[in-house]
């Protein structure tokens, strides 16, 4: 992964953090609005709460949007779009509370004991949102800024000295919890950071050994699959076969008068023409769950899941067109002028189970019939 990308899942895994706080974010809101109108129902005008209220409802209530659409819709915006957003939605609710602090103090002519019950509020919701919004340093001093400060400083302006008091170790909270956020922010990215190498690793190690399952169940000369991996597939099918009931079908396919190649044009042209012939096998072969295998020497086998007898024989003979249509020149053959390939079908239907070898040595013998039979054709058991 580039730094970009890891930059990106890192930014989302925080905002995935910040996004699963809305619920507790909403309660705890409503529960502290419902207890400070509760509080101050006497003081302030009914005018005034339902228009506080109301504003509390369109803030939560976006807020929830917010998370919905968040949910759903993360990764068609950056993740600096959806910080912006929960900024927005933080700095609303900061809002909420510096205007009823505000309003509220005022109301109460800056009364000690009404003070004091705004400074613990304000206190205690900058409190929570350490927890809540210590993923994204923007949403928290969006939201405890307006929450803390304008009410400190009212308290700081008056011209008592336990209230001015109060409003300086409402600024000190405030720079604690700021300094506590910061290294709760810290310690977060540091976690998820550490996960994200972890799932690297993870993935790193998990290709590497695919590769090399891969490389060691490939042949090296035709990049089919070879004698090993074909052991496993055969297995793997045949157990599949057994369950599903339905037919597996075994080609041998085998190249004609090799060993003449070899002796007319050289080896390195034989191995030229056995990569060939895998290519030829692997245009014709296609669907998902065969297999094509070198099984030895010359001779490949294509192993054909959910297939009858006589569609096997129809897939033999395409291929051995196909080897004959590459017109693939041999001057030794005594069966054409070309490269030219037998072939030996077997299928075992559910409902008479042999053993996988007893399939290998069917279509091996079908193969002899072929070579027997002339050649440059394909014979079924
Ligand atoms: N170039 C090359 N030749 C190979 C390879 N593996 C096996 N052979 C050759 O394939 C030839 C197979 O010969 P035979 O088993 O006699 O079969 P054939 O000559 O094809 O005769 P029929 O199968 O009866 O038509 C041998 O000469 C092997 O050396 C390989 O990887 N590269």
């Amino acid at each position: 992964m580039n730094n970009d990308a890891f930059k990106q899942k890192l930014d989302y895994q925080l905002l995935d953090s910040l996004v699963k706080q809305t619920p507790i974010v909403i309660a705890g809101h409503a529960i502290v609005a419902l207890i400070n109108i509760a509080l101050f129902w006497n003081t302030v005008s009914l005018a005034f709460v339902l228009a506080w209220a109301t504003f509390v409802l369109i803030t939560v209530l976006s807020r929830w949007a917010m998370k919905n659409h968040y949910q759903t819709n993360w990764q068609l915006r950056s993740p600096g779009y959806w910080r912006r957003l929960f900024a927005v939605s933080s700095l609303m609710l900061g809002l909420v509370w510096c205007i009823w602090s505000l309003y509220v103090g005022s109301a109460i002519g800056f009364d000690g004991l009404g003070l004091s019950i705004l400074a613990i509020t304000a206190s205690g919701l900058v409190s929570g949102a350490v927890a809540s919004t210590s993923s994204s340093l923007l949403s928290y001093v969006l939201f405890t800024g307006p929450t803390l400060l304008p009410l400190s400083v009212a308290l700081l302006m008056i011209d008592q000295t336990q209230l001015q008091g109060i409003g300086a170790l409402m600024v000190l909270f405030f720079i604690i919890t700021l300094r506590q956020v910061l290294q709760i922010h810290s310690v977060l990215k540091q976690s998820i950071t550490n996960g994200l190498e972890l799932e690297e690793a993870k993935e790193q190690t998990e290709r590497l050994a695919q590769e090399l399952y891969e490389q060691s169940t490939m042949d090296a000369l035709t990049s089919v699959t070879n004698r090993r991996g074909f052991d496993e597939a055969l297995n793997d099918e045949w157990q599949r076969a057994r369950r599903s009931g339905l037919p597996l079908t075994l080609l041998m396919i085998d190249a004609d008068c090799f060993k003449a190649y070899n002796d007319s044009l050289g080896h390195p042209a034989g191995d030229e023409c056995l990569k060939q012939l895998a290519a030829t096998l692997r245009s014709r072969i296609k669907r998902a769950g065969e297999t094509i295998a070198r099984y030895g020497g010359e001779e490949f086998a294509v192993l054909l899941p959910n297939t009858t007898a006589s569609e096997g024989v129809e897939v033999a003979e395409i291929i051995r067109k196909g080897v004959f249509e590459r017109n693939i020149p041999h001057p030794a053959s005594h069966v054409s002028d070309r490269v030219t390939v037998s072939a030996g079908v077997h299928c075992v239907s559910p409902d008479q189970m042999e053993s996988s070898q007893t399939l290998i040595e069917l279509a091996d013998q079908a193969l002899y019939q072929a070579k027997a039979d002339g050649r440059n054709c394909v014979r079924k058991a």
